[in-house]
C-alpha cells in the first residue's frame, strides 16, 4: 500500500538566514550562495566568430559541506536579442576541512570533470583533475575557471584545451547576484 509521504524536510536554500543553517565548513563559500545572473563573451581560437550570451547560476546548499550548482547559457546577439540556449552544467562543490574545494561538473554534451581548486578572501580557482568523455563528446582534455567576487558581483572566466588546442581563454562573464 501507498503510505504518504511528508514534505521534503530538508530543502535546499541559495539565502542566508533562510532554510537550514550553513554547515561550518561552507564558510569561506558563503559569498557564492545565491541566484546570479549577467552577461558574457565568448572566444575560442577553432571558432570563426566571438560570440556573446547571458548566464543564470544558482549556489545552494541543505546544510551539509557541499553547494549543489546549477548553471544555463543562452546564446544573444549584439542588441541582447536571445538567439538559441547554449551551455547548461549542473554539479556539486564540496569544501574539505583544509578549505580547498573538490567539484564535480556533468554537461549535457558527454563531459563530465571533476576539480580542485582554492577559495582566497575574494576568488575561488578551479582546475579540473579529470574529464571524462562519452563517445560523442567533443575532445575536451582540461579547463580552469576562476570566480572572483567583489560583494554582490562577480567575473566568471573560463579558459579549456580542447579539440588540440592547449589552455585557452573560452568564457568571461560578469554576473550581478539577484535580490532574493
Ligand atoms: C556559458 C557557457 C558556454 C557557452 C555560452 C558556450 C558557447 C559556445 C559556442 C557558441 C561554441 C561554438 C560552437 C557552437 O556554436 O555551439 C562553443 C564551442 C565549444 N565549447 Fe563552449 N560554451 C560554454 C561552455 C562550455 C564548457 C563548460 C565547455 C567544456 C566543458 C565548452 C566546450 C566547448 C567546446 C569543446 C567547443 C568546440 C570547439 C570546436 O569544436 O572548435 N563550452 N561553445
Amino acid at each position: 500500500m501507498f503510505e504518504s509521504p511528508q514534505e521534503n524536510p530538508y530543502p535546499d536554500s541559495h539565502v542566508l538566514g533562510e532554510g537550514p543553517e550553513p554547515h561550518p565548513l561552507l564558510r569561506p563559500v558563503l559569498p557564492l550562495l545565491g541566484r546570479w545572473h549577467g552577461r558574457g563573451r565568448g572566444e575560442y581560437p577553432t571558432l570563426e566568430q566571438d560570440f556573446r550570451y547571458e548566464q543564470e547560476i544558482t549556489f545552494s546548499h541543505d546544510g551539509r559541506p557541499f553547494l549543489r550548482y546549477e548553471a544555463r547559457a543562452w546564446l544573444i546577439d549584439a542588441s541582447g536579442t536571445p538567439v538559441r540556449p547554449a551551455g547548461r552544467e549542473a554539479g556539486w562543490w564540496r569544501v574539505t576541512p583544509d578549505a580547498s574545494l573538490e567539484v564535480v561538473l556533468a554537461h549535457p554534451t558527454g563531459i563530465v570533470e571533476t576539480y580542485v581548486g582554492r577559495v582566497s578572501d575574494t576568488e575561488i580557482e578551479i582546475e579540473t583533475k579529470d574529464v571524462a568523455l562519452t563517445p560523442l563528446a567533443k575532445e575536451v582534455t582540461g579547463t580552469r575557471r576562476r570566480y572572483a567576487l567583489q560583494g554582490a558581483e562577480m567575473t566568471v572566466t573560463h579558459d579549456m584545451a580542447a579539440v588540440g588546442q592547449p589552455l585557452r581563454h573560452h568564457l568571461t562573464a560578469h554576473l550581478r547576484r539577484r535580490p532574493s
